[in-house]
């Protein structure tokens, strides 16, 4: 084992990519690789994977990999004039040597601080300097916890505004099952019919086949949510 201690372990994964896995004591773990800063499996305590990953994936950089948690910045979806969901799921992240500590009162201790920052090929589509932080815990518990820091770095002061998103692709195994609760009664724009508005009228989400692609908005927010079959 290419590791430190036994809850944060620094290998090669898919391809000889970089790749960090967390553990907690009670069996649960996530997979992270630095290609897209991008959590790829996260098993509960059971061994039970939560996450889907495409087995079309390629793991072939720049390309995103297909699954797991993609990091959607500077764009989420088309909502401007980049690539679709931007470019951070195609970049190489590092690994923060040293990371800011916990809060005291938290006994977090698989944990991994990632950091991307702007490239000068990059300011050419998008002309911003920035560093964006991402740490990744797993608690104790299982719980997979991410959070995300954007910092303007431009010389200028020039503001800049962007779009974000954890772009999370779940496993299920029936999603005829599966109940979204707490966006109900609003808006939805549906992708499979070019983006026409509908209200959904439900006590919650749910799915009648496994051909949906649509994008709820919540005041600022948007979620997007698409059922692929497996594979
Ligand atoms: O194929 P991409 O660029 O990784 O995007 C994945 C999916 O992202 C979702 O946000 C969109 O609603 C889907 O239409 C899209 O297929």
């Amino acid at each position: 084992m290419a590791s430190e201690n036994v809850y944060v372990e620094h290998c090669k994964g898919v391809n000889g990519l970089d790749k960090v896995i967390l553990r907690e004591i009670r069996g649960c773990s996530a997979e992270v690789y630095l290609d897209g800063g991008q959590v790829t499996s996260w098993k509960n305590e059971f061994r039970e994977q939560l996450l889907f990953l495409s087995s079309k994936a390629t793991f072939k950089p720049p390309n995103a990999i297909r699954g797991g948690i993609q990091i959607c910045f500077p764009q989420f979806g088309t909502i401007d004039s980049l690539e679709q969901h931007g470019f951070a799921r195609n970049r190489l992240w590092s690994v923060d040597p040293d990371p800011p500590p916990f809060p005291a009162n938290t006994s977090h201790r698989a944990f991994v601080d990632l950091i991307l920052r702007h490239s000068e090929e990059e300011v050419k589509i998008w002309p911003h300097r920035y560093e964006c932080r991402l740490r990744i815990a797993l608690g104790p518990g299982g719980d997979l916890m991410l959070t995300s820091r954007i910092r303007n770095t431009n010389t200028d002061g020039k503001s800049f505004t962007f779009t974000f998103a954890y772009h999370t692709y779940f496993s299920v195994t029936d999603i005829s099952e599966v109940r979204v609760e707490g966006l109900e009664t609003l808006d939805y724009l549906d992708n499979l019919k070019n983006r026409e508005r509908f209200t959904e009228q439900g006590d919650a989400l749910t799915f009648e086949s496994e051909e949906a692609d649509f994008c709820v908005e919540k005041g600022w927010t948007s979620r997007c949510c698409r059922v692929e079959p497996l594979g």
